[in-house]
């Protein structure tokens, strides 16, 4: 099948049938516009991305910016929300195929978050396919005969948030005048173009999350596109809104500012630990007295965890924003009711420190969840949709606070084996073609994987990467594990390529290069 495309732009994904019905001449002369309006934005705020990172590598330590005070001083608040954005008490995430898409639109929770990033690997059929599943979801069309089972919408769904891919990534198929396209307008222009009006005629959209901005530079570069995007479709100017995930250790210290720069498209931040845990390790990655503890024992409430979570809920709420909490990795268990209890206890936990401190909601990874996590917001909220009017005085947060990096110990062999594990098992998958996978009764997806591939390598590099028990963590130890980690997966029912994951994430933590995403080099292997 071939495309009528607008000039200058080709096309390398293979059009299967149906993807014409997204790829029409005038969307893709859309997402055209907005790359040749604000690429060579995006390649300056990448820039000064690596910019930062030598200074950071040289010593300097981020802190609030002098030249915005007046922002963070100023007596200002995001426009109101629409009423469909009112009540977020459990939000549900997960990657955009069908059965996915159906059943956390019907899983009970109040909004769904469907992910073109984190959760999804960003294979050319799972995106089309992905923007096809939601066009006909939103118009409730969609249905799926899947295992003998049949899936259908209900009559009352979640209200509908989409994250497109971030500004680091590209979109490799897809070129205009010979550059590729940012993933992040591709995903975001199409689905806007196709579903902008169709989504305000029904009452509910079009909101979208916003993903791994590290500074409100870079929030103003989505903001504008907002405001072009709205301009070139007729849409009232303010119409889309948006959740920033402040899950950088830099954005940390700009949430006013994110919030100031989106301020007539904002709907509130959201605490997206995963990624913030690995924001912190890639950028102090370089300092001898930086080394975190093994993955499962940090946690939210760890000293840096805690300030960065307070201060985001007290600076929404000071701007009249939503604070949605972020996701535990818990999932339930099957067919172990003992070890089940103890992570529907985790999960409980989660959520109740996340109400009682004021945030409005938070997210869930899976539909056995709902329930439990809306049961502690309800707990707290009753009858109220939001707590925004509950601000926090009490709550002060420093930049020493943010940068409170314990705990430090421990690094056990267990653990080591564990991030190999994880990261191998993770890897594997991705490439084949799944962006999300229950490993070891955890949700694991990009975020989590890239803080098990970035502690291996620091641990390589830190004089404090020392074991438990005395041992250095080095390459030569990783090595070994590496084929011993692999052997246990293979010897699993688990789909995957996990003979190439093994290499790619050997050599990822034992070269002295770190890559700043580990879904780049992979998006370059991969055949899709
Ligand atoms: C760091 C971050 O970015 S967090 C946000 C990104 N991560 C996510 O969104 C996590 C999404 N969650 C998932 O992908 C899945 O829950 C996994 C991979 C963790 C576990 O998946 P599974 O092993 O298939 O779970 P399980 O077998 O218990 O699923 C039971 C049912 O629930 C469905 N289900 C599970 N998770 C979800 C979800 N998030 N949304 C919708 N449906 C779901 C399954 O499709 C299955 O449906 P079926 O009974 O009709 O076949
Ligand atoms: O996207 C969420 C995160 O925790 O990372
Ligand atoms: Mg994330």
């Amino acid at each position: 099948m071939s495309l009528k495309l607008p000039q200058g732009m080709t096309i390398s994904g293979a059009i299967q049938p149906g993807f014409d019905a997204i790829l029409t001449p005038e969307a893709l002369a859309f997402v055209a516009d907005l790359h040749r309006t604000f690429e060579g934005r995006r390649q300056e705020l990448l820039a000064a991305r690596v910019e930062r990172t030598a200074r950071l590598d040289a010593g300097e330590r981020p802190d609030f910016l002098a030249s915005t005070a007046h922002i963070r001083a100023g007596d200002w608040k995001v426009a109101p929300l629409p009423e469909a954005l009112a009540c977020r008490r459990v939000e549900i995430t997960g990657p955009v195929d069908a059965k996915m898409v159906i059943n956390a639109f019907n899983s009970g929770a109040d909004s769904y978050m469907t992910d073109f990033e984190d959760s999804n690997a960003p294979k050319w059929e799972n995106q089309i396919q992905g923007q096809i599943n939601l066009a006909a979801a939103i118009r409730r069309t969609l249905t799926l005969e899947s295992n003998g089972k049949s899936y259908k919408l209900n009559d009352r769904i979640a209200t509908l948030q989409v994250r497109p891919r971030g500004w680091h990534l590209d979109e490799k198929h897809v070129l205009v005048d010979g550059q590729r396209v940012s993933g992040g307008i591709f995903d975001f222009g199409l689905f806007l173009f196709h579903n902008a009006k169709e989504q305000i005629a029904r009452g509910a959209g079009p909101f979208f999350y916003l993903p791994k901005m590290e500074s409100h530079l870079e929030a103003r570069l989505w903001n504008d596109l907002f405001v072009r995007a709205q301009d070139k479709l007729g849409l009232p100017q303010g119409t889309i809104k948006a959740t920033v995930l402040i899950e950088t250790i830099l954005a940390a210290f700009e949430m006013d500012e994110i919030l100031y720069e989106l301020r007539e498209h904002s709907a509130g931040l959201n605490a997206g630990r995963w990624d913030y845990i690995f924001s912190c390790i890639k950028k102090f990655k370089v300092d001898t007295d930086f080394c975190l503890a093994e993955r499962s024992k940090v946690t939210m409430t760890s000293p840096f965890m805690r300030a960065y979570a307070l201060l985001l809920l007290k600076t929404c709420h000071k701007r009249g924003a939503p604070a949605i909490g972020g996701m535990s990795a818990l999932i339930p268990i099957k067919n172990d009711p003992e070890k089940n209890a103890i992570a529907m206890q985790g999960i409980i936990n989660d959520k109740k420190r996340d109400a009682t401190d004021g945030y409005d909601g938070g997210w869930v990874a899976h539909p056995g969840l709902v329930e439990p996590a809306m049961k502690e917001f309800l707990a707290v909220l009753g009858d109220k949709p939001n707590q925004w009017e509950k601000q926090r005085p009490d709550v002060a947060v420093t930049s020493a606070q943010l940068l409170d990096f314990q705990p430090e110990t421990p690094i056990t062999e267990a653990g080591l084996r564990y991030n190999i594990n994880v990261g191998i098992h993770y890897l594997g998958a991705w490439l084949a073609g799944n962006g999300c996978v229950p490993i070891h009764n955890l949700m694991e997806d990009a975020a989590t994987a890239e803080i098990s591939r970035s502690q291996v390598w620091q641990w390589i590099r830190s004089p404090k990467g020392v074991l438990d028990d005395g041992r250095k963590v080095t390459a030569a130890m990783v090595r070994p594990l590496v084929a011993e980690e692999l052997a246990k997966i293979k010897a699993t029912p688990a789909v995957g390529e996990f003979d190439r994951a093994a290499q790619i994430f050997e050599k990822m933590s034992t070269d002295e290069a770190f890559a700043e995403f580990l879904t780049l080099p992979l998006y370059e292997e991969s055949t899709f």
